[in-house]
């Protein structure tokens, strides 16, 4: 069936443009130390005081000397020596070379370092020099890296390793950052036991707050696990009240969709206010959000790998701006499908596989086993989505295909 026959289903782009455009980022900031800021939000544009390098320094041991005084044999005068920290207190006079180790302070009157595999200390003290240089050579000039007064890093950065390190080089002992978010899970479904409990007839064990725990984690949220609901209104009911007391967003599975028993959106509609989903993507068709009183409410589809493709596409993307997080758009690689793909038209699927490089260097991909949206081990084993577009059909093998690389959320 051709996409254009499958009214009411929205394509996933839209979906989100709109959901984003529909929520701002929530107030509020904190200082917290250096040591604690990674993967945490910048609340505010980090500018420097100070210039990185502070002065002009080595990139090498050797010896700080004059570029012009440089030819094959020539010999220089040693006048002393600028350790790291222990700078050089003269200057360099034409025919006088300093010894100097990496990351000591270039002497006055020195352009150019020479390193000392190219040199030899003649039994006189002088040193002798193997060939010419360019000037400035193994020198690392003041504020090469930062400029005093230059934004190194802008509000809504989320802190990377480097990013630490890069403050803590400009001095700076502590930053202002957004407060994480309070988000509350509750999985839906009388079928749903927690793992350890015994297991009746009919009943399967809870996964979604599992997995969706770990992503909200992982984008630095302060996770409140409120266990499972049963398929009853009052009980629903009941849970997003106390869910939305307690958090800044709350996140379900399960029950969004058109059985007998699927209640969320009623209670949602009741309470606050509703806009459900009918995606074009495989897995993920039935999504809600909306909002509680005082929450932001978002509804995943129950089927496990439904949920976390739509937490992964959908609600991470919501967290992050209400986290203030400066968007990123996902990194998507051509590959060659290595394997026949089945596909329908009609959705863009979110297939599970297999990416690694083949001998010529190309991006070759395989899904891994079984697509049903409750196959959670395919999901497990892959390290990238698979992505085709919702007209495509079946993939042959040698084919061209989207890849979107599983990012630090999944993988
Ligand atoms: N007539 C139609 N039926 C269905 C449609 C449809 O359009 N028309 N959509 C299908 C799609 S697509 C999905 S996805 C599911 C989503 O349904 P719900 O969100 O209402 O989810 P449930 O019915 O509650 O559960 C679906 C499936 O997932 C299991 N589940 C639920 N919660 C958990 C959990 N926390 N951990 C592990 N597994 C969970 C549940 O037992 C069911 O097997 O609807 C289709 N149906
Ligand atoms: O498309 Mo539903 O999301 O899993 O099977």
């Amino acid at each position: 069936m051709a996409a254009c026959d499958m009214p009411g289903l929205t394509p996933l782009d839209q979906a989100l443009t709109t959901l984003l455009s529909g929520i701002e980022a929530l107030p509020g900031k904190e200082q917290v130390p250096l040591q604690q800021a990674v993967g945490r939000v910048l609340a505010e544009d980090v500018c420097s005081t100070l210039n990185v390098p502070p002065a002009d320094n080595s990139a090498m041991d050797g010896y700080a000397v004059r570029a012009a005084d440089l030819n094959a044999g020539c010999e220089l005068t040693l006048l002393g020596k600028s350790m790291a920290g222990h700078p050089f207190s003269g200057s360099v006079a034409p025919g006088e070379c300093v010894r100097i180790m990496t990351g000591a302070l270039l002497p006055a009157g020195a352009d150019t370092v020479v390193m000392q595999e190219n040199t030899t200390v003649l039994e006189s003290g002088r040193v002798q020099f193997q060939a010419s240089a360019p000037q400035g050579d193994n020198v690392r000039y003041c504020g090469d890296d930062i400029r005093a007064g230059q934004v190194i890093l802008h509000a809504g950065r989320r802190l990377r390793p480097a990013d630490v390190g890069l403050l803590a080089s400009i001095g700076i002992a502590g930053v202002s950052v957004r407060p994480r978010l309070k988000v509350a899970l509750l999985a839906t479904g009388d079928e749903l036991v927690m793992p350890g409990e015994p297991l009746a007839d009919g009943q399967i064990y809870q996964s979604n707050s599992f997995t969706v725990a770990a992503v909200a984690k992982r984008l630095g949220c302060d996770v409140l696990d409120l266990g499972k609901v049963d398929d009853s209104p009052e009980a629903l009911r009941q849970a997003f009240i106390q869910a939305d007391r307690q958090a800044d967003v709350v996140i379900t599975s399960g029950g969004v969709s058109v059985g007998e028993a699927d209640y969320t959106k009623d209670i949602l509609a009741e309470l606050g206010e509703i806009s459900f989903w009918k995606l074009a993507i495989k897995p993920g068709k039935p999504f809600a959000s909306g909002r509680l009183p005082n929450s932001v409410f978002i509804g995943l589809p129950g089927n496990p790998v439904s949920a976390l493709v739509t937490m992964h596409q959908l609600a991470a993307p919501m967290l992050r701006k209400l986290a203030g997080e400066t968007q990123t758009a996902a990194l998507r690689l051509p590959a060659v499908a290595a394997s026949v793909i089945r596909k329908s038209p009609g959705r863009t699927d979110f297939q599970r596989g297999i990416w690694q490089l083949n001998e010529q260097g190309q991006i070759v991909v395989r899904p891994t086993g079984g697509q049903s949206s409750g196959v959670l081990s395919s999901m497990s084993q892959a390290n990238c989505y698979i992505v085709l577009e919702q007209m495509r059909g079946r993939v042959n093998e040698g084919e061209t295909v989207t890849v979107e690389p599983f990012d630090a959320l999944l993988g």
